[in-house]
């Protein structure tokens, strides 16, 4: 790149896979496997035993039977970066390892086994799009927000189709009210129709690996498109060929964004649930977690407990009453889910992602000036 030949003469030009999120921490990560001859990539693509990986060659096709344990935990998937056999050793090539993961999406497979399963990896940022063309639902996008804290991603909230809503006051209440349920999460109104806001939430997703949450309608299919850089007419000519407006996305679940960035959009996030949250739960509601700290009890449940600080927020009007409920009611419900899934699994999650979650977090809080 320009800037590149500018500064530093002996790189020439940048590693192919920049644009794909290749930085100097997964090159250090990726030493050992660069030692034995092995091509970095990161899997845009996975079904059926094999993955498309992105490699410095191009789009490569490989086998993950070694990197298929019975863990579906483990299972490689879309975003990981994996180390793949170069050109012309064995056919087909396989899949040797992948690096571990500093963030992770995960949900729940079945309603009666809960078992967990990874939906996209090393994503930096959850962006959760919540539609302004119905009432807003807060304690959806509370679940949401639970669900992107506990992947380790940082979350940010887009208020789609911000044209239908075009008395900037009414606009500007809206995203406050979106803001009292989400402590440090940027909420941003963005339109597709009108680009309003685009240049931000670009400027965010061009910092890493992003996906885009919420529910269907919400409009994440066109922001996808929006980023991607594809017009209207090309959208709606590809809806006409295929009845679903999605090709961008039938063949690569990952995709390099034109204006810098890494969108991850696969078809199992467009369901998700939430998978064992209970950290993401107690971040979702830090204002609660912070109250309770000056509870009398250490243990206080905020029911009827003397010197509670939680019941006396509610009574003075400062903690809206639904809040404590909606937090009660996710607690509750990641509790039944938490019981039935193996806890062995939980642990390992716990013990790889948490960490990095935690860190990124605090690395994001010290940019953006908070300190806890
Ligand atoms: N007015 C307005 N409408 C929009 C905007 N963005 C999307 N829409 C409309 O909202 C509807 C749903 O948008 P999609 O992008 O398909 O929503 P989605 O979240 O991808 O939905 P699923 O594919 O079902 O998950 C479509 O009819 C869009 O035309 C916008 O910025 N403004
Ligand atoms: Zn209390």
């Amino acid at each position: 790149m320009f800037h590149a030949s500018l500064h530093s003469s002996s790189s020439a030009a940048q590693h192919p896979l920049v644009v794909y999120g290749w930085d100097d921490d997964w090159a250090a990560a990726f030493a050992p496997y660069a030692a034995q001859g092995l091509l970095p990539g990161r899997v845009v693509r996975v079904d059926r035993g094999q993955c498309d990986v992105m490699t410095p060659e191009g789009l490569v096709r490989a086998d993950t039977a070694f990197v298929t344990p019975h863990d579906p935990m483990r299972v490689v998937c879309t975003g990981d970066w994996a180390a793949v056999d170069p050109d012309g050793i064995g056919d087909p090539r396989y899949v040797r390892a992948y690096l571990p993961r500093r963030t992770a999406f995960a949900r729940s497979t079945s309603s009666k086994r809960s078992e967990g399963q990874i939906l996209a990896a090393n994503v930096d940022h959850a962006i959760i799009v919540v539609s302004l063309a119905v009432e807003l639902d807060l304690g959806r996008i509370e679940r949401f927000l639970a669900l992107a804290w506990e992947s380790g991603a940082q979350p940010l909230v887009v208020l789609s189709k911000a044209d239908l809503v075009p008395d900037p006051v009414g606009l500007s209440y809206l995203v406050e009210d979106v803001e009292t349920v989400a402590p440090g999460v940027q909420v941003l109104a963005v339109s597709s129709h009108t680009g309003d806001g685009l240049d931000t939430l670009q400027a965010v997703a061009a910092g890493g690996t992003a996906v885009l949450l919420g529910v269907s309608g919400a409009g994440k299919s066109t922001l996808a498109n929006t980023l991607l850089g594809l017009d209207a007419m090309e959208v709606q000519a590809t809806r006409d060929a295929d009845g679903k407006g999605r090709h961008t996305t039938t063949t690569r679940n990952l995709l390099a964004l034109p204006a810098g960035g890494v969108l991850i959009d696969t078809p199992g996030l467009r369901g998700v649930g939430l998978w064992d949250a209970e950290a993401g739960v107690g971040q979702v509601f830090s204002e609660i977690d912070d109250l309770a700290a000056s509870c009398r009890f250490p243990d206080c449940a905020h029911e009827a407990e003397p010197g509670c600080a939680v019941t006396a927020a509610i009574a003075d009007g400062t903690l809206p009453e639904r809040r404590l409920d909606s937090y009660r009611k996710l607690l509750r419900e990641n509790q039944r889910l938490a019981a039935k899934t193996d806890a062995r699994m939980r642990h390992e999650m716990r013990k790889v992602y948490k960490q990095r979650g935690m860190e990124g977090r605090a690395a994001m809080d010290i940019k953006q000036g908070r300190f806890r």
